[in-house]
């Protein structure tokens, strides 16, 4: 995998995941796994991420992880060096962008207006993160931003759930969607990674359910 294009490749579902406990990361990255996705975005939203990706991409060699929630160009490089195979960040400015592509990581940078995804594509990048997408207008947006923009593809998240998963997926600008739902809060809590495996099988279906 080299290419945010390859990274919206490889699953319907970009399980976006915030851990509390380091420990949780190996045996919830297999549950992802045995329910058939072979990636994860673990974000840097609590103290454990960065050793949560060490754990993963020292232990769990099939599936792909990566860090999300990649706010700074501090951040950017603590990532790569925990071992992140890619970055995604909620959103782009010049500074965040020139960081996250000096990793020399795949990425998806975050946009959420027509300006936004343009200004990424001036870079000559052609996959983008949509968010949040709900908020800002969803499956509706995405696909007026299809006729200007057909050259670029997104991964819509934040408020993407199983039920508009399949609309969002059968839009030709989107290559997969993001979201948390796979990794409920009380799931981890009790360490319930039967239910998250379950939750991974229906979301790697999701696409021919798209049709
Ligand atoms: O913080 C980030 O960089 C993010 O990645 C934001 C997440 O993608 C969304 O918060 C997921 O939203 P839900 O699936 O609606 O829970």
């Amino acid at each position: 995998m080299t290419t945010g294009a390859d990274l919206l490749a490889l699953s319907p579902v970009l399980p976006v995941v915030v851990l509390d406990e380091a420990e949780q990361a190996v045996p919830l990255a297999r549950a992802l796994l045995r329910g058939g996705l072979r990636v994860i975005e673990l974000t840097l939203r609590t103290p454990a991420a960065l050793a949560a990706i060490e754990r993963v991409a020292a232990e769990v060699p099939d599936i792909v992880v990566g860090a999300g929630t990649v706010t700074t160009p501090e951040q950017a490089e603590q990532a790569t060096k925990a071992g992140a195979a890619f970055l995604v960040t909620p959103g782009c400015t010049d500074r965040l962008l020139d960081a996250v592509a000096e990793t020399g990581l795949p990425f998806l940078p975050g946009v959420s207006t027509v300006s936004e995804a343009l200004r990424a594509a001036e870079r000559g990048l052609s996959a983008l993160k949509f968010f949040p997408a709900e908020a800002s207008g969803g499956v509706a947006y995405l696909r007026a931003m299809g006729g200007p923009l057909p050259g670029l593809r997104f991964c819509p998240t934040g408020g993407v759930t199983p039920g508009n998963a399949p609309e969002y997926l059968a839009l030709p600008n989107v290559g997969c969607v993001g979201g948390t739902w796979l990794t409920p809060k009380e799931a981890l809590a009790a360490g319930d990674f039967a239910r998250i495996g379950a939750l991974a099988a229906k979301a790697a279906g999701l696409r021919q359910a798209a049709g």
